[in-house]
């Protein structure tokens, strides 16, 4: 990295909250990372042609993007809002015995990631935690409340801090979908009338804990095995590295990429990094892409230390249909058979991530 780069990120990261705590050790510098293009949030809330352009091709190619949430003042609120969760997250890990967290339960059992907490231990019982997140849901704030018993005791008393985020998220969310319909030529309101924060949807924030690496390297899971999001749009921050994906020149076969295709993404100081999901390919008829990504342990130095993230996740609402768009940009689909509602997608979606990861477990991975 060069000097200027890392002044430019000292004071990025001294800016606008006190974050330093979250950058333990440095992002190394010789590991293939990809380099990201950087978009300009406060351009497109001001209607830049070209930065819209700019998004749209991201889009219809990678699909991930670094996005300048310190450029504009909706961006920064967002940013502030996600440290403070990440910081109160990390606090709540740390500080709530597993019998507490366990009793946050995932709605209909272990086959819905909107709601609840999920931990994967190590290798076996008793073992320290190796992955552990909960997801705070859009319905606790916005929409129909559902009979779920709320949040738990541990996470309740910071339920304004996860409304702030999923509020800033929607807004962001929003204006993305508000480009990407006017650049494919669909009619104002397409993309973004399926997103409003007030309609019942599988919205929510997470907050995911990787344990650092033990001593010895055999022992280190695959963080997250290689997945493509099931939801609309994806706002992720992060402060360490473990993300990865796919060389653009890669050949990708489902969700199969070789080793040596995986490149890191090095996290910047006041940058989200964002996705599409699914819901994105179905509507455009894969126009638009829903991009691999996997998340392994950090490299180099800042690999015994944990690392903590924080997405937003936007999805249709609950009975959006899941079919493509008719524009001049998307390619006819043939209808054959029935066409689910988005509530019903993100269930049978979820259920397959479940069920590959289950058997992933069993193969037991190791990095
Ligand atoms: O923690 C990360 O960096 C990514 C997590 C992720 O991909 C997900 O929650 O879907
Ligand atoms: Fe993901």
């Amino acid at each position: 990295m060069s000097s200027d780069t890392q002044a430019e990120n000292a004071l990025r990261i001294a800016g606008d909250f006190e974050a330093t705590d979250f950058y333990p050790a440095p992002f190394p510098a010789d590991v293939p990372a990809i380099p990201l293009e950087k978009i300009s949030l406060s351009k497109l809330l001001n209607g830049d042609k070209p930065e819209a352009q700019r998004v749209f091709n991201i889009c219809t190619s990678t699909g991930f993007f670094y996005l300048d949430m310190l450029d504009h003042a909706t961006g920064r609120q967002t940013w502030r809002s996600a440290c403070n969760v990440r910081r109160l997250g990390s606090d709540r890990f740390a500080n709530t015995s597993m019998p507490d967290k366990l009793q946050y339960k995932p709605l209909g059992g272990v086959s819905v990631f909107d709601r609840g907490y999920i931990v994967r231990n190590a290798v076996q019982e008793g073992d320290p935690v190796e992955r552990e997140f909960f997801n705070v849901p859009q319905s606790e704030f916005y929409g129909t409340k559902v009979e779920d018993g709320g949040l738990p005791n541990w996470l309740s008393q910071d339920e304004d801090a996860f409304k702030e985020l999923l509020t800033c998220g929607n807004q962001i969310a929003r204006t993305l979908l508000s480009v990407l319909e006017k650049q494919l030529q669909l009619p104002v309101g397409s993309f973004t009338k399926l997103h409003r924060l007030n309609d019942d949807s599988g919205d929510f924030v997470r907050v995911f804990r990787y344990a650092g690496a033990r001593a010895d390297p055999k022992d280190d899971l695959v963080g997250l095995p290689a997945h493509k999001d099931a939801m609309s749009v994806a706002i992720l921050f992060t402060w360490l590295g473990g993300l990865q994906i796919p060389d653009p020149s890669a050949k990708i076969h489902g969700l199969d990429v070789e080793d040596k295709d995986w490149r890191w993404v090095r996290p910047e100081p006041g940058y989200a990094i964002v996705n599409l999901g699914d819901a994105m390919e179905i509507f455009t008829n894969k126009i638009l892409k829903s991009g691999i990504h996997r998340v392994v342990k950090a490299p180099g130095e800042q690999r015994s230390h944990d690392r903590l993230s924080v997405i937003i996740a936007t999805r249709p609402k609950n009975s959006s249909l899941m079919k493509a768009f008719e524009g001049p940009l998307i390619p006819v689909q043939e209808q054959n058979g029935r066409i689910m509602s988005s509530l019903e997608w993100g269930h049978s979606l979820i259920a397959g991530i479940r069920m590959r990861e289950a058997e992933a477990a069993k193969r037991v991975t190791k990095m």
